[in-house]
């Protein structure tokens, strides 16, 4: 057999490159810019879809488009001038579509040293190529959202080893980047429970949840004592067949939907004017409490308040004035109650107070103590000081009774009753209270 180098039938070059097992072609360097293909062997057909036959003793300007040819030729170039065996990247738009190849070529030389041939080996890459591109995209996609999220993003791996992590976590934890760095968990954990009102709770949920590499865990609330709110999202990473990778927290800072929440919470519970609870929460409060009352037996009564002839006092020294009487009046009742008590505006100059625990006498005693007290206030008038008074109802709760509603009808009839007698008084389910003191 002839030496590949001069040998010129390309049947037999081709039998040749078949040995390689990889696709394969030969080149024939006919001077500095001409290049023609000599053979291909059956793996390079099979993978570009050119027939040996038809390409064989072809110039490559004729195989290829001019931008393609070109840029082989310069390759080919590389390999002759610089006489030593070069590999390089390319793109090839075959009639099957664009492939990437990754090409290795050997120079051949004749007896005198002059390189008359290239021997060539093409890998085809699209698919490594494209999983390269993919990956790289993945990347990037992933460290743009790191970047811009608005959590605070922490990975850790498999052995708890703090892997990944984004700058919003460093902020939200005031965690320095070099602590971070050295991939000090015990001192990024200390940094973390420092600022927690309750770091036991945290300690153990974070243990909990690394020891179950399955859980997960949705918006778990983090007081600080700074007095923000977070809230964590964590679950684990997993690899193919279930191989655990490690777990990925977020934190994400809740505060102000937090605080509007509750402002919220309270704007819907609370009158706006005096801020005592309004009817619907009293409503809520009467339910529970007379279920309680009624099952262990305990004692529950209820005031119902009406400040008498108000429309005078807005009609003689203004509205303003009115409203003033409102708020000063639920201060002084607030003043006069124990947190388990209830206050609520029911309406207009109308308020109740629910007294969990409380029995008929006490009740009648408070409702006097807060007629006097009341009727004690001055206040500044266009025309000078002026005074209030207020009628009050008073019940608790009977075995008769078998609904709340009950407790509050009687309660009303009593104010009413109250009013009857001349208002500034307290009136029971028994009768006029016998402290009256202060007549209308
Ligand atoms: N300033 C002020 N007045 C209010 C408010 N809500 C209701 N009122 C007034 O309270 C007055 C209640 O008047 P009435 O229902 O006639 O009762 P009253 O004048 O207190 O008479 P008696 O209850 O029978 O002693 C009305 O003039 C209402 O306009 C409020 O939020 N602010």
């Amino acid at each position: 057999m002839d030496d590949i180098s001069s040998n010129r039938d390309p049947a037999e070059l081709r039998k040749m490159l078949d040995y390689l097992g990889v696709a394969a072609f030969l080149i024939d360097v006919d001077s500095h810019d001409a290049f023609r293909l000599a053979a291909i062997n059956a793996r390079h057909e099979q993978l570009t879809g050119m027939k040996h036959d038809d390409v064989a003793g072809c110039s490559v300007d004729d195989l290829l488009s001019p931008e393609m040819a070109a840029n082989v030729k310069g390759n080919y170039r590389l390999c002759v001038e610089g006489r030593a065996a070069t590999d390089y990247r390319e793109v090839l738009d075959l009639p099957a579509g664009r492939t990437y190849w990754h090409t290795a070529l050997v120079p051949l030389m004749d007896d005198t040293g002059r390189i008359t041939r290239l021997l060539g080996t093409a890998h085809e890459i699209s698919d490594t190529l494209h999983l390269e591109l993919e990956t790289r995209y993945q990347s990037t996609v992933l460290s743009a959202y790191l970047d811009e999220s608005p959590d605070g993003i922490l990975v850790v791996d498999a052995d708890n080893t703090m892997r990944t992590w984004n700058r919003r976590f460093l902020e939200l934890w005031s965690i320095p980047e070099a602590v971070m760095e050295a991939r000090d968990g015990e001192a990024a954990l200390k940094a973390v429970t420092d600022q927690l009102v309750d770091p036991e709770d945290f300690i153990e949920r974070v243990k909990a949840l690394y020891a179950s590499l399955e859980e997960e865990e949705q918006g778990m609330r983090i007081d600080m004592k700074d007095g923000r709110v977070l809230e964590r999202y964590s679950r684990g990473l997993h690899g193919p067949a279930g191989v655990y990778w490690g777990r990925i927290w977020f934190y994400r800072d809740v505060t102000d939907r937090e605080r509007m929440t509750e402002e919220l919470r309270r704007l819907s519970q609370t009158d706006p004017l005096t801020g005592a609870a309004n009817r619907r929460v009293f409503m809520d409060v009467l339910r529970e409490e007379y279920e309680r009352a009624r099952r262990y037996r305990h004692p529950l009564s209820m005031l119902m308040l009406d400040l008498d002839r108000f429309k005078q006092i807005n009609d003689g020294h203004g509205h303003a004035a009115g409203d003033e009487v409102l708020k000063r009046f639920v201060d002084v009742c607030t003043q006069a109650l124990r947190s388990s008590d209830c206050l609520a505006r029911m309406g207009g100059e109308e308020f109740a107070i629910l007294l969990p625990e409380t029995d008929l006498h006490a009740a009648t005693r408070l409702a006097e103590r807060l007629r006097i007290s009341v009727a004690a206030m001055v206040f500044a008038g266009a025309d000078g000081p002026f005074a209030v008074t207020v009628s009050i109802g008073v019940t608790d709760l009977d075995e008769e009774d078998t609904a709340e509603d009950h407790l509050l009808t009687r309660a009303d009839k009593c104010l009413y009753a109250a009013k009857a007698e001349g208002r500034n008084c307290v009136f029971t389910a028994q009768g006029l209270s016998q402290c009256r003191q202060h007549p209308a």
